[in-house]
């Protein structure tokens, strides 16, 4: 397709592109700064580099994609078993203690089979909507976190560090959701075995990124793959604790004849289409894959709602209006919040949680504009330099959720200009239940409180640590709409 648009000329091949050398590329990590502002770097590089460049880390050559046309170019010509990277360090976990690999780590018809099994109850809209009483019991037990939280560690109106609270109600909504287990998270004292479980993650996050830099042989010498080690136990054994708790359940459950439809473990386990080894490979990467992401998209939200107090009006009259008096807001109710939906999709332009996405040609050699590249190119896909593109975003800096809304005048954007979920066969696992997740929260939390910035007026930046995440505590105000409108009609 691409060689009728260019004509007969040969396509440049991969040497003939232009990027920065690897001395310079850790001048602009270590001497610049940029090493935790990668995302910025991103655009920067675009301007210097166009849209198309190669950067190189030592032997590893990554190509950087960083417009809207370009990054659809990628991934439509995927195959039928896409791979990001094949992640070596995890992956090298597994074998060492003979786990299974599940939906991030997995690759070819091993990855396939594990998706065709996990998909259906993920992502389709009617199963995914019978989640919403499990997760909204979750955000009522947020709600009321809140309000502990304000008076007794807030003077009676703050709520300080609100993405490690919303840790907490992800971590909780998703194990909910997975195990239709409570786990204490929402608890005045959250439970030392689930914090345990909350710092082994960020401890495998921080871990990651510098074991991957050394060669596989040395990861035995290295003091930190034994924490590393340590860290996907702790992960492994909580998630068995909760599958063998499960089984334990159906056995009794099977035992009185009862109806065993319901968690998303249930369904697996019953399902009898994978090993309990398998199940747990699986159930660990879900929880890993779910918890970060939704409470930094949903303090990016909550950061931009008490910033600006029209939006979060609009937002309120929107969810009182289809949800008047006491009514908690349904799946279907949510389909009449284009608002609610419209400020979640703007939160994930600004705030892609995955600033950048790898993808490695396994199965073909591709034309990129162009160039053409070889099979196993490994492609970065610079989402958050294309969220930016005020060709697309006009006034890209600005928090405008109306840009998502359905009107006559309304540009038609690239559909390949804000993709925070990924695309294609390989796309996210957990779309649906976060989006639901973060639906039901913030129309709730909204309808309950009036949110407003810090006093302080710190301003809040992202960073990027394997995801994008706020730079500092992001400290809210949250008043009781109830109490302040004299007890009315809430
Ligand atoms: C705001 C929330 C979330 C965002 C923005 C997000 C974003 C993403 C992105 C960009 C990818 C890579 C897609 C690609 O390579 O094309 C991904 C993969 C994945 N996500 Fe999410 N995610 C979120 C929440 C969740 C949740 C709640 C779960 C679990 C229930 C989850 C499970 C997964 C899994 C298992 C994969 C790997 C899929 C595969 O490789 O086959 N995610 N996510």
């Amino acid at each position: 397709i691409r060689l009728s648009v260019v004509g007969i000329s040969k396509p440049k091949t991969m040497d003939e592109l232009g990027g920065p050398s690897f001395a310079t590329t850790l001048y602009w990590l270590f001497i610049k700064g940029y090493f935790q502002t990668t995302q910025q770097m991103q655009i920067e590089h675009k301007k210097i580099y166009g849209p198309l460049w190669k950067s190189t880390y030592g032997p590893l050559v990554v190509v950087n994609v960083a417009s809207a046309e370009l990054i659809e170019q990628v991934l439509r010509q995927e195959g039928k078993h896409p791979v990001r990277t094949d992640m070596p360090h995890w992956r090298g976990y597994r074998e060492l203690r003979n786990q299974a690999h599940g939906p991030l780590t997995e690759m070819g018809e091993k990855w396939q089979r594990i998706r065709s099994i996990l998909n259906p109850r993920m992502l389709k809209p009617k199963h995914v909507s019978s989640y919403s009483n499990t997760i909204n019991d979750v955000v009522t037990d947020f709600i009321s976190r809140v309000a502990w939280l304000r008076d007794t560690s807030g003077q009676g109106v703050m709520v300080n560090d609100l993405t490690a609270e919303l840790y907490k109600f992800a971590f909780e909504g998703i194990c909910s959701v997975l195990f239709e287990t409570r786990m204490g998270c929402m608890n005045e004292t959250v439970p030392e075995e689930t914090q345990k479980f909350i710092f082994s993650v960020g401890e495998m996050f921080r871990l990651s990124p510098i074991i991957v830099l050394f060669p596989k042989s040395l990861w035995p010498y290295l003091p930190f793959w034994k924490q590393f080690v340590a860290t996907w136990d702790h992960l492994f054994k909580v998630a068995e604790e909760l599958v063998n708790k499960k089984i334990e359940g159906i056995q009794q459950n099977v035992d009185l004849d009862k109806n065993m439809e319901g968690a998303y473990l249930t369904h697996l386990l019953l399902s009898d289409q994978m090993t309990v080894t398998e199940i747990l490979g699986s159930i660990t990467e879900l929880l890993l894959a779910g918890v970060d992401t939704t409470s930094n998209t949903i303090s990016w939200s909550l950061y931009h709602l008490a910033k600006e107090p029209e939006i979060q009006e609009q937002l309120y009259q929107e969810v009182i209006s289809v949800c008047p008096g006491d009514k908690v807001p349904t799946s279907s109710d949510i389909t009449q919040m284009p608002y609610l939906k419209a400020i979640v999709k703007e939160t994930l332009r600004l705030y892609p949680v995955v600033p950048g996405n790898a993808r490695v040609t396994v199965e073909n050699e591709i034309i990129v504009g162009d160039h053409l590249f070889p099979k196993q190119t490994l492609f970065h896909l610079c989402h958050y330099a294309v969220s930016y593109d005020e060709n697309i975003f006009p006034a890209p800096h600005t928090f405008m959720p109306q840009r998502w809304l359905r009107g006559d005048d309304k540009l038609k954007q690239h559909p390949f200009g804000s993709v925070p979920f990924g695309f294609g066969i390989r796309a996210c696992l957990g779309r649906r239940v976060a989006e639901l997740e973060m639906y039901l929260l913030l129309s709730r939390l909204i309808k309950h409180y009036e949110v407003k910035p810090d006093p302080t007026g710190t301003a809040v930046k992202p960073i990027t640590r394997t995801l994008l995440c706020p730079a500092t505590p992001i400290n809210l105000k949250f008043l009781d709409r109830r109490a302040e409108q004299g007890a009315s009609s809430l």
